[in-house]
């Protein structure tokens, strides 16, 4: 069974894909109410409520995947995830629709003191002349930060008579041309507008970004707004600047603290507010919930998740084209990592053929992943395996070669450990199997699967046979047997696949024997 904790109010109609497998359960309640039984989900769905910390995660150890309902994932800590081996899914496009309208909602209501005239109305009043606003029409509008939500914002804008500029650093100035907006450096966007609204992530660089320094660049009057994340506008900042009365008015949809208490901000007239509303619509509800479902879905059934935080993310098409490869370098990485059982400081994965044309950072971390398995009492998977490699002081990398060695394609694998060197090739034939057509120094040609036996020997008449002698007295029977050598009478290999695990005894056995100079297990 596989055990979903969804602790954030999400919609039933979204979540209903998910209700549809017999493989899951579902348990909404908040993290709080389940304290007890954390320890036994599989998934955990949020939306911004629910912090996904480093003390939770360790809480959950069984815990494979975060679904996020939303954009901003800033309420999970994405390094502790990861290095817990947990993906992290969010649902970028549900909600942007929502958040842009929501914007534009606000910005009507802010020029036009909607709320306030609201409540007066309210209160019995009929005060026309308090109410006087500004017309949308003709304004220039600032917009800092051009992804989904601010380009949804800048089409509003426009057909609205406005004239848009916009501060993106990583904005294209084709892109920006298409939407009919001017590209402008941040102080130029300051300097320009009548009203700025921010639609950016809150990273380092935007956090207090309207801070007091770029706050005295606005135009006196200016009307601002924040759909985004709390903290983009420095709120002691904006507080400052709405008493000198060099702002005219915020709309608020977030805050540096949520719920924000007893803010100073929330005593001006000028400012509305609304509690994180952005993306509280039916019509958004549904489609995160419905996204993060689907995305679900596909992680449980193996396949890949298209809009992860701390993977990288394929295509359907893509991940079909790599499964082959992905799985051969799982394997290859298992058996390198046993045969080289030393601690080893470097790795290298050398592509050619067809898979050099494919997404292989991806294989590369599926290689990295089965490597480590074998040394780390921890999850290690293709999420966390760059940040374990680097923990253990492994270092890694990716070359291409013309080198196929008759192949269509080949993965090879080279490590180093102290004293040692080691090489294993593989390749992936279709409707065939992976198979290793070199280790160590030997041309061979085995599958890398089941309980393997390695065995370095002298290449002498019988050496078979004093083998299959042992492993047959001991009720061991052999499943396929390969052997390779570097030249008549030199050194050879034998690589056994055998029906069960071998006992430490019995291989003890196989070292004692004339001419065996080795003898390792490998399972895969
Ligand atoms: N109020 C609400 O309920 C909601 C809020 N949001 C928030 O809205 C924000 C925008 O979301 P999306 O448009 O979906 O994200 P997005 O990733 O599509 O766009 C963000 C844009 O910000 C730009 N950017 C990054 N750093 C910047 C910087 N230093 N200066 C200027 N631009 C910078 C990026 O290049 C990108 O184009 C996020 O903070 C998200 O969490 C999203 C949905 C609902
Ligand atoms: O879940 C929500 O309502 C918040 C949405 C949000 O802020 C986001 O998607 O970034």
């Amino acid at each position: 069974m596989f055990r979903i904790l969804v602790s954030d109010s999400m919609s039933e109609e979204g979540l209903a894909p998910l209700r549809k497998s017999e493989q899951i359960e579902i348990v909404q309640k908040k993290v709080t109410e389940v304290e007890d039984r954390l320890h036994e989900f599989d998934a955990l769905l949020v939306r911004s409520a629910t912090k996904v910390t480093e003390e939770l995660l360790q809480k959950m150890p069984n815990l494979k995947i975060v679904g996020r309902a939303g954009v901003g994932v800033d309420n999970i800590d994405i390094d502790a995830a990861t290095r817990h081996g947990v993906v992290v899914i969010n649902a970028p496009n549900g909600n942007t629709i929502s958040t842009a309208e929501h914007t534009f909602a606000m910005m009507a209501a802010l020029v036009r003191r909607i709320p306030q005239a609201h409540i007066s109305v309210k209160s019995r009043e009929w005060n026309r002349n308090a109410f006087v606003g500004n017309e949308l029409y003709s304004k220039h509008l600032g917009i800092i930060g051009f992804g989904r939500i601010g380009s949804e914002v800048a089409k509003r804008a426009r057909a609205f008579g406005m004239q848009v500029h916009v501060y993106d650093p990583f904005l294209t100035k084709e892109r920006a041309e298409k939407l009919g907006v001017s590209v402008c450096t941040l102080d130029e966007v300051l300097a320009l507008s009548d009203i700025i609204t921010v639609h950016t992530p809150l990273t380092k660089e935007t956090r207090g970004l309207l801070g007091e320094k770029n706050l005295a660049k606005t135009k006196k009057g200016v009307y601002l707004l924040n759909c985004a994340r709390g903290g983009i506008i420095d709120e002691q900042a904006l507080v400052k600047f709405l008493e000198n009365g060099h702002v005219a008015g915020a709309a608020l949809d977030v805050f540096e603290q949520e719920p924000p208490g007893d803010h100073p901000l929330l005593s001006f007239d000028n400012v509305i507010v609304t509690p994180h509303l952005g993306a509280s619509t039916v019509e958004a509800q549904l489609n995160v919930a419905a996204q993060v479902s689907e995305e679900v879905l596909q992680f449980l059934e193996g396949k890949p998740v298209t809009s992860s935080i701390n993977l990288p993310t394929l295509s359907k098409d893509v991940y079909a084209k790599i499964q082959s490869f992905y799985n051969l370098a799982k394997k290859m990485g298992i058996v390198a990592s046993q045969y080289m059982n030393i601690p080893v400081q470097e790795i290298t994965v050398t592509y050619a053929g067809t898979v050099a044309d494919l997404e292989t950072t991806y294989i590369t971390r599926s290689l990295l992943a089965g490597f480590l398995k074998p040394r780390v009492a921890s999850t290690v998977n293709e999420v966390n395996a760059a940040m374990v490699a680097k923990e253990r002081g492994i270092t890694f990398g990716e070359k291409f070669s013309d080198e196929t060695h008759g192949y269509a394609n080949c993965i090879s694998l080279t490590v180093y450990g102290e004293n040692k060197v080691f090489t294993i090739k593989g390749t992936h034939i279709p409707n065939y199997g992976d198979r290793i057509v070199h280790f160590d120094g030997f041309s061979i040609d085995f599958a890398p699967e089941g309980y393997l036996l390695y065995i370095q020997h002298q290449d002498k008449p019988g050496m078979i046979g004093k083998v299959g002698n042992v492993l047959g007295s001991h009720d061991v029977n052999i499943a396929t047997m390969q052997v390779g050598r570097q030249q008549v009478g030199g050194k050879a290999i034998m690589m056994l696949t055998l029906d069960k695990p071998l006992d430490d005894e019995i291989l003890e056995k196989l070292t004692e024997i004339e001419d065996i100079e080795a003898a390792k297990k490998l399972e895969v």
